[in-house]
């Protein structure tokens, strides 16, 4: 699809001084470490998609035409704005998902890189991911937007068999998705990601493998497994429910989870995440901040964010969510400087949960260290020690709690305590994490019903 605007007159001014802004800070350094309350992470949503994909339900919309630079306007403004009301100074990663971010222009990419550099701070070694369809981004464009500021791509590969891609709609082949893929690693070496699903109707584990090993001898060091959420409204799950498909086999899909993460493990990849994968130390840090609950600010239709108002004098943390539909979330951004649809200030039990939640993703659990950040009064022991449902946890080996190391954590603060942990020790017996099957790790729609 051809978009409006695709080639701004301002693009190449803009990506002149997101350059300047990459020597500048080389010059002066990027290692001043900010307060917590000062630093966020920062997503940026582009809600527009080429085609509809059979399985998905994420905010996206097929435009007849999109209007390019109202859109970059409004998310410049709504930059500005939440950055003022957060009070954040310093922004240490950007992500640019979708829909298809990879549609929008080079230039809107760089203005938006450009506004939060002049309204916070953007060190130069900040990580800035985005979004790609193997369809929309030529050689040319990839570099572009590489000039513009994007340091990561994370490439929506979905598969490797022409025939599952059909199935889930997309309007790529296997073939342009691997050359997508290496053009990609040309032109960022070591910070490209894929995404690959597992779990569809009809698809079995030995092929599945397959194609995963496949990719493993294409790939870069960032992959993500994502099981295959067959969600309500959409095509395929119409499909499935009229019988017209078969529906997907959990337990295939689970042989298929376990067997990856044998392969990925033995090829090198870390799983540092239900989801994800990384090898060479490429986890992706905008995730990451995620799962450990720091703070960060959603701009774009349909985005989430978590942090606290203290630009506005807030000192309560809150999840936000702005306007789904893009061109009622234009008008507001335009009336108001943001589109927040929707405010809940977090309790501190609801802080807890989230960092419980978010924390147990990952391979490192939940540190005593972390946890006191944010409960700095009842240890994980107190909270714990005493729970029945955790004690069977624990003698199962399904659960990890630890308190040896909880007097070296807070009298040096600096051993970080293993503290709790689902993802157990080798020897333990293999764990399904009930929520492993969840892809969206971040936003937690449910909190702002
Ligand atoms: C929302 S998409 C946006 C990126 C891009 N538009 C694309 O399709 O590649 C991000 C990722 O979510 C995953 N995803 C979307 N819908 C899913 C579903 N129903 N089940 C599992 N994963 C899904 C896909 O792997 C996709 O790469
Ligand atoms: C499914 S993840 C894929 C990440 C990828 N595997 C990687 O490692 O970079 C990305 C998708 O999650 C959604 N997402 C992430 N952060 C979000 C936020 N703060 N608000 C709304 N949606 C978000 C977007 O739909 C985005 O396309
Ligand atoms: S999977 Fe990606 S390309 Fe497909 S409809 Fe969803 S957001 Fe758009």
């Amino acid at each position: 699809m051809a978009l409006p605007g695709t080639r701004a007159r301002g693009w190449a001014a803009a990506a002149k001084i997101a350059q300047r802004r990459r020597h500048a800070e080389g010059a002066r350094g990027s290692s001043s470490r900010a307060p917590p309350s000062s630093r966020a992470a920062l997503y940026v949503h582009w809600p527009y998609c080429e085609k509809r994909c059979s399985y998905c339900n994420f905010n996206k919309y097929v435009p007849r035409g999109v209007d390019e630079a109202a859109m970059r306007s409004c998310l410049v403004t709504e930059a500005q704005t939440l950055l003022r009301l957060s009070g954040v100074r310093r922004v240490e990663s950007v992500f640019f998902g979708g829909g298809t971010p990879s549609l929008a222009s080079p230039s809107t990419v760089a203005a938006v890189l450009e506004a939060v550099d002049q309204a916070a701070h953007l060190p130069a070694d900040s990580e800035v991911t985005l979004e790609a369809n193997p369809t929309s981004p030529s050689g040319a464009r990839l570099a572009a937007f590489g000039a513009a500021g994007v340091n990561r791509l994370s490439i929506g590969l979905q598969s490797l068999d022409d025939t599952e891609l059909q199935l889930l709609g997309r309007t790529h082949s296997a073939r342009d998705a691997l050359q997508t893929l290496a053009e990609a690693r040309r032109l960022f070496p070591g910070r490209v990601s894929v995404d690959l699903m597992l779990g569809l109707p009809a698809q079995q584990v030995g092929p599945w493998l397959g194609q995963l090993r496949m990719l493993l001898g294409r790939c870069d060091d960032h992959l993500s497994l994502y099981q295959l959420t067959l969600e309500r409204g959409t095509a395929l799950f119409t499909q499935v429910q009229r019988g017209t498909l078969p529906a997907p086999d959990p337990e295939l899909a689970a042989e298929m989870y376990q067997e990856g993460r044998a392969v990925l493990r033995e090829a090198g990849f870390r799983q540092y995440e239900v989801s994800n994968f990384a090898r060479n130390g490429a986890l992706s840090t905008h995730n990451w901040t995620y799962w450990q609950c720091g703070q960060y600010l959603g701009i774009g239709p349909g985005a989430h964010g978590r942090f606290v108002p203290q630009g506005a004098g807030g000192h309560t943390r809150e999840a936000r969510i702005q306007t789904l539909e893009p061109d009622n979330w234009m008008k507001e951004v335009m009336l108001f400087g943001h589109g927040t649809r929707r405010r809940v200030p977090l309790g501190q039990l609801e802080l807890l949960e989230e960092v419980l939640a978010m924390g147990l993703r990952t391979d490192v659990g939940i540190t005593h260290q972390h946890w006191q950040q944010f409960e700095p009064q009842l240890s994980l022991w107190d909270v714990f020690g005493a729970s029945e449902e955790v004690k069977a946890l624990l003698a199962q080996g399904l659960l990890l709690l630890d308190h040896r190391l909880e007097a070296a954590v807070s009298a040096q603060c600096q051993v970080d305590g293993l503290g709790i942990s689902v993802f157990p020790p080798k020897e333990a017996p293999a764990v399904r994490p009930s929520t492993s099957w969840d892809r969206t790790t971040c936003c937690k729609a449910k909190d702002l019903k």
